[in-house]
Parts: structure tokens; sequence; C-alpha cells
């Protein structure tokens, strides 16, 4: 099919990238200039594994297009994506602005009849607005129809899961317009579940917002093994191994950040507090990951006291391995606290320094490796599972820093390897590893 994606950022990238790689002709839109030139030349604006093969491979096969000529995107192709960012508002509910320009340019430019296939994470509503709001504007006569297919993708691993995805939702007024959404869809060999739009919608927030309790669930739990001593690590794999609680997403450490759950679970709350409900369930889950940055910190403080003039380096800057996103990464709250705090920050991050830059304490200093941030170092924080930290031999700590302490604030290690390399390691929902001093 002949398909346009309004908004390519990470989803309407992916999307297109995908679509084009099974046989649809795609064209992408986006009103960012720089964006769309940078494309244009085969270059991936985002960091994300695969994406820069199948989109030079799509580029080169004519099935994949750039532009920021919205008629001339939009010409032609009878289905129509919105994958534009939904931000959060102050308030914490979600910022729809984008979501309905994109809706008013495609009634001012569309000149047949269309389907509005709505990516973007909307509330509850939403695409009725959007369907309510195209009509507002067309100029030419055409009959659309809208239908909510909301996007699961993890970054990261956004490419692998637009080919394993578990489900794809399809929520439809038109059984019509739902079956074309599913036709397109078919070549991803997954379960199809068709649903109203209100579920649809409701179906993409709920998801996050379970993901979302299940981290701040276990994340309660290791500090419960704190309190008794156990290890948060076997309680996690020994209730994963119920079928019914599934082992995913139960990996405790300093919370959830990233571009959506922070965001998604403030426009749930926002939404049913809209309804007269309070979602109290969700508000404890906000609670719970907003502690978790400063329980790490408490560790550090706990065993090196003052933070003035102390030397700390932070290992991963990124919300999650894999992505050089640093939207509501964890790291930026740990690194402005040390930073207020007097201490002299040193902070490595694989890909995620450039964007860092721009959100982090400018107080912060960057290094070009593990070493070098290590270097003299009174403690060092581990804050994204990157595969370069987990691999590391720690024997190098006790040689770089002025003293081996290591606060991991994502469980790589387990207590053995610690120990194995002499060094003192303090970690989320197990006991601290300490050296003896007469021993070691
Ligand atoms: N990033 C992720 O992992 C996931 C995001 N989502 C949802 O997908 C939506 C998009 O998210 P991202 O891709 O992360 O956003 P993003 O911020 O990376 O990209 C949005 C893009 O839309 C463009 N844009 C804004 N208004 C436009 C307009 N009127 N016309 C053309 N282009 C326009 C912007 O220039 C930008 O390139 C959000 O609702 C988000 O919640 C859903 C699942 C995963
Ligand atoms: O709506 C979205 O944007 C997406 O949000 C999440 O994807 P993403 O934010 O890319 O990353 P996740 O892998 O879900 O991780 C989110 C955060 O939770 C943290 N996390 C995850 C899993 C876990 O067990 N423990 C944990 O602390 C991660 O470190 C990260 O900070 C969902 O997993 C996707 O299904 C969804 O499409």
């Amino acid at each position: 099919m002949k398909i346009s994606i309004l908004g390519i950022g990470y989803v309407g990238l992916v999307t297109g990238v995908a679509l084009s790689e099974v046989g649809h002709t795609v064209t992408c839109i986006d009103c960012d200039l720089e964006k769309i030139n940078q494309l244009n030349r085969g270059i991936s604006t985002i960091y994300e594994p695969g994406v820069p093969e199948l989109l030079i491979k799509n580029m080169n096969q004519g099935r994949l297009y750039f532009t920021c000529d919205i008629r001339e995107g939009l010409a032609d192709n009878e289905i129509v994506y919105i994958a534009v960012g939904t931000p959060e508002n102050n308030d914490g509910s979600a910022n729809l602005q984008y979501v309905e320009q994109a809706a008013r340019d495609i009634g001012a430019n569309i000149s047949r009849d269309t389907i509005i296939v709505t990516k973007s994470t909307v509330p509850i509503g939403t695409n009725a607005r959007i369907k309510a709001l195209i009509n507002e504007h067309l100029v030419n006569r055409c009959t659309i129809e809208v239908v909510s297919n909301p996007e699961f993708l993890r970054e990261g691993s956004a490419l692998y899961d637009a080919f394993h995805a578990d489900r794809i939702i399809i929520g439809a007024e038109s059984e019509a317009a739902a079956e074309i959404v599913e036709n397109i869809n078919k070549p991803f060999k997954t379960t199809i579940f068709k649903t109203d739009l209100l579920s649809s919608e409701l179906i993409k927030y709920a998801s996050n917002a379970f993901l979302a309790t299940k981290i701040s669930y276990i994340n309660e739990i290791s500090n419960i093994c704190e309190l008794i001593g156990a290890n948060v690590e076997d309680v996690s794999v020994g209730m994963g191994l119920d079928q019914r609680i599934n082992s995913q997403f139960l990996k405790a450490g300093i919370g959830y950040g990233g571009s959506c759950f922070p965001k998604d679970i403030k426009a749930l709350v926002h939404m049913t507090n809209s309804l007269n409900y309070q979602f109290e369930l969700l508000e404890s889950v906000m609670n719970v990951n907003c502690s978790r940055q400063q329980i790490l910190l408490n560790k550090v403080k706990r065993r090196i006291g003052n933070l003035n003039k102390k030397k700390i380096a932070l290992l991963g800057l990124a919300f999650k391995p894999n992505t050089d996103d640093m939207r509501e990464a964890p790291s930026i709250m740990i690194a402005e606290i040390l930073v207020a705090e007097g201490a002299v920050v040193t902070a490595y991050d694989p890909v995620a320094k450039e964007n860092a830059e721009g959100v982090i304490s400018r107080l912060v200093n960057y290094s070009d490796s593990v070493i070098e941030a290590l270097t003299g170092a009174d403690a060092a924080l581990i804050l994204t599972e990157w595969d370069e930290f987990k691999s590391l031999d720690l024997r190098i700590l006790n040689e770089h820093m002025n003293e081996g302490i290591l606060f991991d604030g994502r469980n790589c290690f387990s207590l053995e390897q610690a120990d194995a390399a002499n060094i003192e390691y303090h970690s989320i929902g197990r006991k601290s590893v300490i050296q003896d001093p007469v021993l070691s």
C-alpha cells in the first residue's frame, strides 16, 4: 500500500522503515527540515540497532521517501499515520498540540478518501477529536476514517520489536477501515486484536502503567530485601518462574525513566482524575519511582559521608542501555543532587554524552572511557546497565580509583563477582560486599 507517516521521531522512523521493509511504499513527513535532510542523505536520526541498514536498503529500493512538504507527502496516499510526539503538560496531562496540528494539516492537504492511523499515544477520546478536527479543516471533499493503532516498541530494540511484536492492536469504528489496517500489518505475522477506539486508546496506557507497576513493585520488594538480608535478584527469579507472574519487568533498580512511562502514567492519572476517579495504585507507583534515585544516593552518603569535593564517577547516563535517549533518565536527578552537594562528578556513557550535555548540570565533566571516569574517584555509580559495564573486569576499580567502592544502581554483577574482585560493592536489594581490610 502507499502510506504517509506524519512525525518522524523514534516511532515514525521505525514504523516507516518496518512498513517499507515488508513491501509498502512509505513517505515520511516531518516539519523538522534538518531531520529530513539528514534522512534524505541516508543517515538515521536515532540511535537504534538495525535502523541504519534498513533505512538505506529501502531508500535504495524506492520504497522509502522523506519530505518536509506535507502536500507532496500526502499526495495520492490513502493511508496516513500520525506519529507526532505527545509530551506532558505541566499538570501531567498529555500535550496534544502536535497531534491537533497534524490533524489540521491533514485536513487542509488531503484530496482523496483517507484512513488516518494514530500511532501516537493519545488520551481517551483523542481519536474522535482527530476525526472532528480533520473534518473541520477539509478543503477537498473526501471521507475519512480514524483508526487507533498504538505502538508498543521499546527503545534500544525498536526494530526487533516491530518484527516480533506480541500483538498489534487496532481500534476502529469502521470494520472496513480496521480490515485495511489489519491487512497492512499481516506481514508482521503476529496476533492482531481488533476493538473499538476507546478500548484501544486505553490498552496503550493500561499496558505501560502495568509494566511500570511491576517495576515499582519489585523496587518495593528490594527495600524489604535490604531490611531482612534477602537477595532481590533471587526473589525476582523465583517469582518470575510462575508463568502467571512472568520474569520480565521485575528488575529492581533506580527507577523507570524514558520518554514514555513517566509521562504516560501521569497522563493516565490525570485522565482518571478528570473522571473524578482517584487511581490510588498508580499514584503509589509514581511515588515509589520518585524515591529510587534518592535511595541510591543515601547509600553513597551513608558510606562516604559529606559529598563536598568528593570525586564521583557516573557510569551510564541514558535511561536504559542501547539508546542515547536522556528523556527522564534517572541519572539526571542523581547528577543534579551530587553536583548540588558539592561533589566533583565525571560521567561516561557509551553513546548518550551529546544528549546528556543538553539536559544535565553543566558542572558534570565527561570522560571518553570507563577508566578515565574512574581515575582518582572516591566512588563509582552504575546508572545504566550497558553491556560494556557488565563485562568489566571489576579489578580495575582498585587499580584506578581512590578506593574501589562501587554503588550499582542496576545490579550488573553478582555478589560473588564483586567479592572475587576484592572491591566494596553496594547494590539494590542485596547485601553489601565489604572487604576485610586485614585480609585484602
Ligand atoms: N519513543 C518511544 O519509544 C515510543 C513512543 N510512543 C509514542 O509515540 C509518539 C511519538 O513518540 P516519539 O517518536 O518518541 O516522538 P519524537 O519526539 O521522537 O518525534 C516526534 C516527531 O514529530 C515531528 N512533528 C511534530 N509535529 C509535527 C507536524 N505537525 N507535522 C510533522 N511532523 C511533526 C517532530 O518534528 C518530531 O520529529 C508519542 O505519542 C509517544 O508517546 C509509543 C511507543 C514507543
Ligand atoms: O510507550 C512507550 O514509549 C514504550 O515504553 C516502554 O519502552 P521504553 O521506555 O523504550 O523502555 P523499557 O524497556 O520499557 O524501560 C523503561 C524504563 O524502565 C526501566 N526498567 C525496565 C524493566 C525493569 O525490569 N526494570 C526497570 O527499571 C528501564 O531501566 C527504563 O528506565 C515499553 O516497554 C514499550 O512497550 C512502550 O512502547
